[in-house]
């Protein structure tokens, strides 16, 4: 590689900086653990800190009064140390090459904590025991802490400056990283050049707004300062936008994954997600947003789009995939949810629920068999077989019904259930006709006049698929005309973008047709799958490449990445790229490791895993073959 930038020397702060704790709370929770008065000692030491660490109690006062509380001995040392070793920052565990690289004479540990439990845990990164200033503790004989070096410069008010002035540093470029204010006061009276505030444990706003530069992660202080990194990019600078009442766990997931969120409760019209949708890294949709062309256009750092439900006609998907930009769906997680709604529809029709419960309402008791039958015996006609269809065929056969089906692709007949040749056939036997094809463009008004015609005398009609799939007008007049014998309804041509909007619609007010406001798939366990299955797949294509499931570019699946670089590239798939990727690697001498390639007819998506030890030059000679549409590092 060529050398990177020249690393200042780097001055980082222990507590709630290197680790994610607070080292003399942890010890104070060890010390008493099974003593009545441990919560309460517990919270006056963290009480202590923050007073300490805001400015508002001096330091030497807010340590010497923790220790005092802390009664501890010599041998909890040893259970501290484990303990922090597993709270270690997020960041700084996953940058833990950087730092065996570039410890040894550039990198610091100025801390008021003490020598004993930090030097262990930082030497497992490389920094050795000389470049941690510290405090140290006193023992009496029978090993208890009785206190600590008061002579150390770091025990007392303004420690820090006077470690920094005795450390000789002077001339050279400093930079000091921390969440305390103490940190800061390095760079105030002048012994660095720069101070980051680290907000990745805690963030004090009056350390904050005195800081030169924010560091949400170890990632970003690295990426600012063109410093080699074990990501790509920071996870704190990818945004997620997050629309239609997403379930909370994705929020959640991906802010445990360190990215930004966003948050729209309802849909959002085109014009509305143009403006949004720039600096967006992740798209959370459901069913109604549409991607557009348009709005792709203005989606300059969009890496992937998550549709929150199964169906995916509301996404560009041509468009994105040219973009190379990857979607994914959660096709499984609320098929069991259609399912369900789809049976009691089909019952609750069948007894004519929707004209007797409205009836009740009124107080009219209108007791009478007119109309109403079982389904047992009865056929079911299933217009497109897939996880939903195929489902809900099993179940209704356990309810007696005969099932049909129509597909226009081969599908696997389960249990009795009679495929039909043609979508006719299926219309003209089925007492009940139930839609749950895909939404593709060809689909529009599946079911029209003609289709419609076709059915029994008094079928009924359930589309739990997408609106635009039948003609509503069509079906109204079917009903009207007591053709059919009653319809349920969940899906629309327009669907209202928010709970507050009315719902128009020529269905409404018209006997024995359920309407329901697009809620197939609006139950707490598919909500919440999906929350967690799409979250899952985006962050393994972000950190990984991988694109299994992936609904628009090619499916990858690898194996996990080892000891190497990970080059990710998307192009067109016109002939020749692979082999110019490949000259270019060995142009620059460039050891493949492993290289998995798939194509689609339009794109071609390789990843091809290298030795670390290359020339910068071969990533900007990679970014720049002919035909790339997307290039990224994983390192
Ligand atoms: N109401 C709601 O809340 C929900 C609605 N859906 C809708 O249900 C649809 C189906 O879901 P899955 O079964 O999971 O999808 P799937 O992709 O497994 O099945 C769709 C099936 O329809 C078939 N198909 C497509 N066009 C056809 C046509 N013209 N005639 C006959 N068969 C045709 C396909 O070959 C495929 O087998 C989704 O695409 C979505 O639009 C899904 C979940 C919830
Ligand atoms: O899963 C689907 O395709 C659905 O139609 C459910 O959509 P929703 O998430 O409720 O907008």
């Amino acid at each position: 590689m060529t050398a990177p930038a020249p690393l200042p020397f780097l001055v980082i702060d222990f507590d709630s900086t290197f680790t994610q704790v607070e080292a003399l709370d942890e010890l104070a929770d060890i010390a008493l653990r099974g003593r009545p008065e441990r919560e309460q000692v517990v919270a006056a030491i963290k009480a202590l800190t923050d007073a300490g660490m805001d400015g508002s109690l001096s330091f030497s006062e807010s340590l010497k009064r923790r220790v005092a509380l802390l009664s501890a001995r010599r041998e909890h040392l040893d259970e501290l140390v484990r303990h922090l070793r597993t709270k270690v920052s997020e960041s700084i565990r996953r940058n833990q090459r950087f730092f065996h690289e570039h410890a040894p004479g550039r990198i610091y540990i100025v801390s008021s904590g003490f020598r004993e439990f930090i030097v262990p845990v930082v030497a497992e990164f490389g920094i050795p025991a000389e470049q941690v200033l510290a405090n140290t503790f006193t023992f009496d004989e029978a090993g208890n802490i009785t206190g600590f070096d008061a002579t150390n410069p770091l025990s007392q008010d303004g420690g820090k400056i006077r470690q920094l002035q005795q450390m000789g540093l002077e001339g050279a470029e400093v930079y000091v990283l921390g969440d305390g204010y103490t940190d800061y006061q390095i760079r105030e009276a002048g012994m660095a050049q720069r101070f980051y505030a680290f907000t990745e444990n805690v963030s004090r706003p009056a350390v904050v707004a005195h800081a030169d530069k924010i560091a949400p992660t170890f990632d970003e202080f690295l990426y600012q300062n063109k410093l080699p990194m074990t990501l790509s990019y920071p996870k704190n600078r990818i945004k997620a936008l997050l629309l239609e009442n997403i379930e909370p766990t994705a929020e959640k997931l991906f802010r445990e994954e360190g990215y930004q969120v966003e948050i729209v409760p309802g849909g959002l019209d085109e014009e509305e997600l143009m403006e949004r949708i720039e600096g967006v890294s992740i798209l959370g949709i459901r069913s109604k947003t549409q991607l557009t062309a348009r709005v792709l256009e203005r989606a300059n750092r969009l890496i992937a789009v998550g549709a929150f439900c199964i169906g995916t006609n509301q996404i560009d998907l041509l468009g994105c995939m040219q973009r190379g930009i990857v979607a994914f769906n959660a096709p499984f997680s609320n098929t069991r949810s259609v399912v369900e709604l789809t049976i009691s529809e089909i019952i609750s029709l069948a007894r004519r629920l929707p004209v007797k419960s409205e009836k009740m309402h009124r107080g009219e008791w209108d007791k009478s068999a007119a109309g109403a039958f079982e389904v047992r015996g009865k056929k079911l006609g299933i217009v497109g077989y897939g996880n939903i269809g195929a489902q809900l065929s099993v179940l209704a056969e356990n309810l007696g019904m005969q099932v049909l089906y129509f597909d226009i692709a081969e599908k696997l007949q389960l249990g009795n259930a009679v495929k039909c040749r043609t979508l006719a056939e299926l219309l003209q036997q089925a007492d009940v006709v139930t839609l749950h094809v895909d939404g593709r463009p060809e689909n529009t008004n599946l079911i029209g006049a003609e289709e419609l015609a076709q059915m029994k005398p008094g079928a009924l009609l359930i589309n739990n698929a997408r609106g635009h799939v039948v003609d509503v007008p069509a079906l109204a007049a079917a009903l009207r005309s007591g053709h059919l014998g009653g319809a349920a309804v969940d899906v629309f041509p327009y669907e209202p973008k928010t709970n507050a909007e009315t719902f128009e619609n020529e269905l409404r007010g018209l006997p024995n047709v359920l309407l329901s406001p697009h809620i197939g798939g609006s139950t707490a366990e598919a909500q919440r799958n999906i929350a967690e299955f799409v979250p899952e797949r985006i962050m393994q294509y972000i950190n990984t490449g991988n694109t299994q499931q992936s609904v628009n570019l090619p499916n990858l699946q690898l194996p996990a990445q080892q000891a190497a670089h990970r080059l990710i590239h998307i192009h067109h798939n016109v002939p020749g790229v692979l082999a110019r990727i490949n000259n270019v690697l060995a142009e620059h001498q460039v050891n493949i490791l492993g290289q998995y390639l798939k194509t689609n007819e339009h794109i071609g998506y390789v990843i091809t895993d290298v030795n670390r030890e290359y020339d910068q030059d071969v990533i900007q000679a990679l970014r720049a073959v002919e035909h790339t549409i997307k290039f990224r590092v994983l390192y």
